[in-house]
């Protein structure tokens, strides 16, 4: 049999002869105390200074983690913006990487917009301005061809679960070049505090193949290669090397693609998803976190998902991942393809989608409509605007995934109250400076009518002394749990069934918080875990589960399983091992 490799070339986990588990850490002295899974700071107990050759090094007062935790939050509140804070907690992650997730665990609802959306976002565009400490792998245009080498020098030995971004479009915010990082970051936290995927068993990545900004290109200080991006089967190229890369060095790894521009986010997916296990999270969190609330929604109405007609707004990865999604949904309600097709009217910068419509793309088409589709429409141009589409489609929901702030109209939002006493109004966009309605706007329209839900965080609205609380419709609800689900299950493959059910699972889990549609956010981890639990089933009963110690529990023995597995920010006692160095 061969020996099974250290979790990290510093240190592996090990379980002591009393059944607790230890680290058995091969670095000692100064070096131990910079890498952040090992550093304890202030909190080495006196064996572990002696034995591990720190004394002197650290103060001479032992801290508890809740001392620290005070130490550190208090710091953190003294921080007068949400970049500084961002970066106050980013510093601490790659100092102290246990703190940080116990902050980050007692602060989730607080923090989560600090770490993740919208201000990841800011984040990611001054990514080169602010840049710190080494996380996370990189690979350009002038090492792929390396990529294995390259690979090898990353210390972690198992990882698991990789987001990669080739930041062509971030967010609701366009082509960032290297700056995505941060994005891949961003995530890979949050599968942490929310799903809770082992820090160690995860990695971020960015695929630095240029970037069309002239902008980067020309500032000296921008840390990407300065070129244009990669093109065709270049670019294909690249992206082979690093998928083969990946599965020689991380063959249990899943890859979450993350904010890829329209066309490309749809190739990459289906080029790769079945070589190694692989989803979008743009196309599918978004769209399965879009079916939920959906779902949702039409139970606050009284209805059913078949009884709504919607129109989603922009036709790149996350408009048609969300519209694929609410398609798979109507057909698992019961309609045909056909059918389902036609509740949904998807609208992209030209108007309604139709045939014939210049640079009308492959990934598009299903969605496409014919003249005869709209015969009898009252429309003034060549193709149905917006307002024209909610008003003769007769749309009961809109869902913005445009990044075009400002987008929903008031006498389009008004329109919809002619079609239903209650509009389903999600305007989706990222980071907040580009959606597509302030919430308090579409309350205020529909007169307290519309089930608003927004992609960024927004504080409940008040209006003619009622509160209407504003869902946070982020795929944060989903991916963690999802991919968890498909760690767990060692999922050969994430199938369609996986995604839906993942979907299923939030909106079952939402309905028992009342009038809203998504769940707090202090929700998320008890969600995610539900989730996971849920996909790794469905990865079961689809035949893609490769874990076999899983395959024939029972939903009580499998829920267990997955909360035994999630990975806690406490302090493990830290050992030398036996050839340890400095
Ligand atoms: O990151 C987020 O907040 C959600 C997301 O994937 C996007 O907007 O691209
Ligand atoms: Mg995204």
């Amino acid at each position: 049999m061969p020996v099974s490799p250290r979790v990290s070339r510093y240190y592996d986990v090990r379980r002591g002869e009393d059944g607790h588990r230890f680290l058995d850490v091969n670095v000692t002295g100064f070096s131990l105390l910079h890498i952040p899974l090992l550093n304890k700071t202030t909190a080495f107990t006196r064996e572990e200074r002696l034995a591990l050759g720190i004394e002197g090094l650290v103060p001479p007062h032992t801290s508890t983690l809740e001392e620290q935790k005070d130490r550190t939050y208090l710091r953190y509140l003294e921080q007068t913006t949400d970049l500084g804070r961002h970066e106050y907690l980013r510093a601490l992650q790659d100092r102290n990487e246990v703190l940080f997730y116990a902050i980050l665990a007692d602060h989730l609802e607080e923090m989560l917009p600090i770490l993740y959306t919208p201000t990841v976002g800011e984040a990611v565009r001054v990514f080169s301005h602010i840049y710190r400490y080494p996380r996370g792998f990189a690979v350009s245009t002038e090492d792929i061809g390396r990529v294995e080498d390259l690979l090898g020098n990353v210390p972690l030995n198992d990882v698991r679960m990789i987001v990669a971004t080739d930041s062509s479009a971030i967010l609701g915010i366009g082509d960032q070049g290297f700056g995505g990082m941060a994005i891949s970051i961003g995530k890979l936290s949050l599968y942490t505090a929310a799903g809770g995927v082992g820090p160690d068993k995860t990695l971020p990545v960015e695929l630095d193949v240029g970037t069309d900004r002239q902008d980067l290109i020309d500032d000296p200080l921008y840390l990407g290669v300065h070129h244009k991006r990669l093109t065709g089967s270049e670019y294909d190229e690249f992206l082979d090397r690093f998928v083969e890369g990946v599965a020689a060095r991380y063959p249990k790894a899943i890859i979450q693609w993350e904010d890829f521009a329209r066309g490309t986010a749809f190739r990459v997916l289906e080029r790769y998803r079945k070589v190694v296990p692989s989803f979008n999270d743009d196309i599918q969190g978004t769209g399965a976190m879009a079916l939920a609330g959906v779902i949702s929604a039409s139970r606050l109405k009284g209805e059913r998902l078949t009884d709504q007609v919607f129109v989603v707004v922009g036709a790149g990865a996350g408009g048609l991942g969300v519209a694929m999604a609410i398609r798979q949904g109507l057909m698992r309600a019961g309609l045909s393809y056909a059918d389902a097709n036609a509740r949904i009217f998807v609208v992209d910068r030209h108007g309604l989608l139709m045939h014939g419509q210049p640079g009308l793309e492959a990934f598009q088409l299903s969605f496409a409509r014919s003249p005869q589709d709209v015969a009898g429409w009252e429309v003034a141009g060549e193709w149905p605007t917006l307002h024209e589409v909610v008003v003769n489609a007769r749309a009961t929901s809109l869902l913005g995934l445009t990044g075009v702030p400002g987008l929903f109209r008031q006498p389009t939002v008004e329109a919809m109250l002619v079609n239903t006493a209650r509009p389903i109004v999600f305007p989706l966009s990222n980071p907040t400076s580009n959606v597509e309605a302030q919430p308090a706007d579409l309350v205020r329209w529909t007169h307290g009518a519309a089930i608003v839900a927004s992609g960024s965080p927004f504080a409940d609205v008040e209006y003619g002394g009622e509160r209407y609380p504003v869902g946070q419709g982020n795929n944060a609800f989903i991916f963690p749990g999802l991919g968890f689900g498909a760690v767990i299950s060692r999922a050969r493959e994430i199938t369609d069934g996986m995604v839906m059910e993942a979907a299923q699972t939030l909106a079952d889990e939402t309905a028992q918080y009342g009038e809203r549609v998504y769940p707090p956010v202090s929700a998320i981890r008890e969600i995610s875990l539900r989730v996971a639990v849920r996909v790794a089933r469905q990865a079961i009963n689809e035949g893609v589960c490769a874990e076999r110690r899983i395959r024939n529990l029972t939903d009580a023995e499998l829920e267990a399983f997955v909360r035994r597995r999630q990975w806690v920010p406490k302090y493990l006692p830290l050992r030398k091992a036996a050839d340890a160095r400095d």
